[in-house]
């Protein structure tokens, strides 16, 4: 629930603009059997390098999948004192990395391989650092190979106030995207 004391973007109902609401004749999202196994072990999959999940990276978000729910993700990270940007309040892009995983997560879910193509973010309190800060990510809708997908980030317990909300589209692309030389 939003009320009038709340920030302007919280009043709104959704984090998403013109560009990351999926139209009206968007499909409805279904899981892929073989992604909700793969992802019991992501690390083998994609391999334990990356920013947002590894969880060796020293200075990573070290973000921790905990399930999922249809194409809703769930996941929570501690903001580490090398995540601050102002003396001791975690920095923005971080958070924008931070939902972008969970965005990314729920675009896994889906099969196939997904990469950000836009990525919408409402910052609408403060984080500190120190917090345990809960991602949650669910897609809105299918359009042939862009996946429309919200989520938001919430401190205090899966159920806190929500500290930053983040609306996108995810692209589906070949194999070939991670492999090719450049
Ligand atoms: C479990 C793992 C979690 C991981 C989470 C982390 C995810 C990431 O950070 S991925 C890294 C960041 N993203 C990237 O590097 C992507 C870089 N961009 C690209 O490679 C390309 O621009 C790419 C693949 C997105 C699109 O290129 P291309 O394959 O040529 O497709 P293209 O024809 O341009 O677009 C496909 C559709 O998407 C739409 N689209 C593409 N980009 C956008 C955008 N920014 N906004 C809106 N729509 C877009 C196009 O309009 C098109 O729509 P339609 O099918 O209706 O015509």
């Amino acid at each position: 629930m939003t009320s009038p004391s709340e920030p302007r973007a919280a009043r709104r109902s959704s984090a998403a603009s013109p560009l990351t609401t999926p139209p009206s004749d968007a499909a409805v999202p279904v899981v892929d059997a073989s992604a909700v196994r793969d992802m019991e072990d992501v690390g083998e999959v994609l391999g334990n390098a990356c920013f947002g999940c590894g969880p060796d990276v020293p200075h990573g978000l070290r973000i921790r999948r905990t399930g999922h729910d249809g194409s809703t993700a769930y996941a929570e990270f501690t903001v580490q004192p090398e995540h601050q940007g102002a003396p001791g309040l975690a920095h923005g892009g971080i958070l924008a990395s931070a939902m972008d995983e969970i965005l990314g997560t729920s675009a896994w879910l889906l099969g196939g391989r997904y990469v950000t193509g836009r990525l919408e973010t409402d910052y609408l309190a403060p984080v500190p650092v120190g917090s345990v800060v809960h991602l949650t990510a669910r897609c809105t809708g299918v359009d042939g190979r862009k996946a429309y997908i919200e989520g938001e980030a919430r401190l205090g317990g899966p159920d806190g106030p929500i500290a930053v909300r983040a609306a996108s589209i995810f692209i589906k692309v070949p194999l070939e995207h991670f492999t090719k030389e450049r």
